[in-house]
């Protein structure tokens, strides 16, 4: 009758490790290999143990030569180095992983794109000062730099560290202002351009919603791009925006693009939360003069044709600027131009939004 596998497992629990395991039931017992009277299997121990095991294995060797049925036995050391952690893969620009459509993010209440039609009317500047005064209002508020092209909430918010990815899967969002942050400018070199294509493009923007540990939020921002491109779409797609506020400056042009983008969030479903009109007035530090750079009223105008809400109109104003430019938005500051961000953020609380 041929031994068996059974046979010698049974037979290989009498080798006892120093801690009163043995070899069996300590999981060191592989590849066991029976031909005719012929035995071998490998011995895999672990790598600090090495060749400390030796006279284990010669122990074992000798205990199967010696079973009945069993003409020649062989026992193979061998010693494994444990697997290290992955390196964090802060790598972005990944293609789009399969996911299932409109995602709420775990532990965010509520998602708010923040776009424009036009570049340059502000968006980002509103996003941040807007992050800043909701979170001084005790609001748990994350800000999402997903302006891919031009990512300038690092710049505006003054953080540059590179986020922490302990375990190389999640991404540790930075804190700046009292609001959790992250932006794709903070996993790319300064100065680094950025020429994604669009599906490279939409792979980061989904990481840096789903890898990034967010934590518990009343709101996440998010600062688009300008314009109705792949990435408003992508954000519309794959996560459950509940709201859009579109920021313009009061001119014609900028209005224009600015119902396209109302346009393109309405074929996407995603709820018209209002408009922001930035730019809007501008005191002469001098002579106290109020001038209309570029036109006044337009974007409170077409919020009140278009049935939408208007949330409200920041000045043009040298100190938002420098501020900005600074790193310390001006809404973080008790500058009297600061009210103008915290009377937009408590019409969103007010008006139940937050
Ligand atoms: N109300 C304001 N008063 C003065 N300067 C402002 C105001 N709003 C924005 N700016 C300045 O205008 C410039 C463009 O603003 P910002 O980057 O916020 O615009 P954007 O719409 O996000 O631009 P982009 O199209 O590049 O994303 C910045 O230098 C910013 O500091």
């Amino acid at each position: 009758m041929s031994i068996t596998t059974q046979q010698i497992q049974d037979e290989l629990k009498r080798i006892q490790l120093p801690d009163g395991s043995d070899i069996v039931s300590a999981d060191m017992v592989r590849a066991i290999t029976i031909t005719g009277g012929q035995v071998s299997f490998v011995l895999e121990v672990p790598a600090a143990l090495g060749a400390r095991m030796e006279p284990v294995r010669a122990a074992a060797e000798k205990l199967l030569a010696e079973m009945d049925g069993v003409s020649k036995a062989r026992v193979i050391l061998t010693a494994h180095e444990a697997p290290k952690a992955p390196p964090p893969n802060l790598k972005v620009g990944g293609h789009m992983k399969p996911q299932d459509d409109n995602q709420p993010i775990a532990g965010v209440s509520k998602i708010i794109a923040i776009g424009s039609g036009k570049g340059g009317v502000g968006k980002s500047t509103v996003s941040s000062n807007l992050a800043v005064a909701l979170a001084a209002m005790g609001k748990r508020v994350g800000l999402l730099d997903a302006d891919i092209h031009g990512p300038s909430q690092p710049r505006m918010m003054g953080v540059s560290k590179r986020p922490a990815s302990p375990d190389g899967k999640t991404i540790i969002p930075l804190q700046a202002h009292g609001v959790t942050m992250m932006s794709l400018g903070l996993m790319m070199q300064e100065d680094e351009a950025v020429i994604w294509r669009g599906p490279m493009l939409m792979g980061a923007l989904q990481q840096m919603l789903n890898q990034v540990e967010w934590g518990e939020l009343d709101v996440l921002l998010i600062d688009l791009p300008p314009g109705t491109g792949d990435v408003q779409l992508t954000l519309a797609q794959k996560t459950k925006v509940d709201g859009a506020i579109i920021v313009s400056t009061p001119q014609d042009v900028a209005l224009l693009d600015a119902r396209k983008a109302m346009n393109m969030f309405e074929r996407v479903k995603t709820p018209m939360l209002g408009m922001i009109e930035n730019m809007s007035s501008y005191h002469c530090p001098k002579c106290g003069h109020e001038a209309h750079i570029f036109g006044h009223g337009g974007a409170r105008d077409d919020a009140a044709r278009l049935g939408l809400p208007f949330l409200g109109e920041i000045p043009l104003e040298l100190d938002i600027r420098v501020a900005g430019d600074s790193g310390t938005p001006i809404a973080a500051t008790d500058s009297a131009v600061a009210g103008a961000y915290q009377e937009i953020a408590q019409g969103l609380i007010t008006a139940g939004v937050l």
